[in-house]
């Protein structure tokens, strides 16, 4: 298995607080990780430090070798990267297929000059952006609402919608912060099944999540983070039965 992703010794510090310390793992072509760990352990910090979102106090991330700490967030969309957020990021009052169709201008030439020229790219653009869209509309099974406006879909479709924009340039390696929260039993199951279908096409994905039962259901490997610190690493199976993991968890639930 080739390796993609890199995490080399983050370190966040915030004031005293030292949110997250000397945190390493790495992440496969064709893998499904995901970060867990009780509350207030750090993982949003470690994921923003991972996709540009934040600067880390110390340690560095490479992709594929190249050095993505440091680089500038519109630079990892051609990198083959994408990102979803734990606060949904939609354009409430475009439709449907306009806030998808926002996602494919990474893949397109078409910029503002040959755009107001109406250049006969642009034309071509268009129509090749408007069939990424229906294809990915299609995938997350929202192309009967294509001109709806986004803000008018329930919860669950905004989700969808999200993760239908984040997939829409064919990324190599996507990051999900949170996928499954405030979903149901039923609409978890479906974005899962996204997941899954993407990973079995060579897509892979590293997530942060609170649902264990998706959490052991989809990863390849779990990397545990408790107060800043990876405690354990490993498979479903070997994180449920480790011992500091345990702890660390049932810690939270006395608390
Ligand atoms: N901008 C900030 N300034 C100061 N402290 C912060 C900041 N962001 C996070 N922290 C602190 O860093 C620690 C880790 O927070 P973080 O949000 O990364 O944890 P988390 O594991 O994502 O939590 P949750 O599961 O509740 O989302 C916490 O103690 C938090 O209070």
């Amino acid at each position: 298995m080739s390796n993609l992703l890199t995490v080399n010794g983050l370190t966040k510090q915030f004031g005293g607080v030292l949110a997250v310390s000397d945190v390493s793992f790495e992440v496969n072509k064709g893998e499904i990780v995901a970060v867990i760990g009780p509350n207030g352990a750090g993982k949003t910090t470690l994921f923003n430090m991972i996709s540009c979102f934040m600067p880390p106090t110390k340690g560095e991330v490479h992709y594929k070798g190249t050095r993505l700490t440091g680089q500038k967030i519109p630079n990892l969309a051609p990198l083959g990267i994408s990102r979803t957020f734990q606060n949904l990021q939609i354009f409430e009052n475009m439709t449907v297929l306009e806030n998808v169709m926002m996602g494919t201008h990474v893949k397109l030439k078409t910029n503002v000059l040959s755009a107001a020229f109406k250049l006969p790219r642009v034309k071509k653009d268009e129509k090749m952006a408007f069939e990424m869209a229906m294809e990915v509309l299609k995938f997350v099974e929202l192309e009967d609402l294509m001109f709806e406006k986004a803000g008018q879909l329930s919860y669950g479709m905004q989700k969808q919608l999200e993760f239908a924009r984040a997939i829409v340039y064919n990324p190599e390696f996507i990051m999900l912060d949170e996928p499954m929260a405030g979903l149901n039993d039923t609409e978890t199951n479906r974005m899962a099944g996204y997941i899954q279908r993407l990973k079995n096409k060579g897509t892979s994905f590293l997530f942060v999540e609170h649902k264990m039962a998706t959490v052991m259901e989809l990863a390849d490997r779990i990397v545990v983070i408790d107060f800043g610190k990876k405690i354990a690493e490993g498979t479903p199976d070997e994180i449920q039965r480790n011992e500091k993991v345990i702890a660390a968890y049932l810690g939270e639930e006395a608390v």
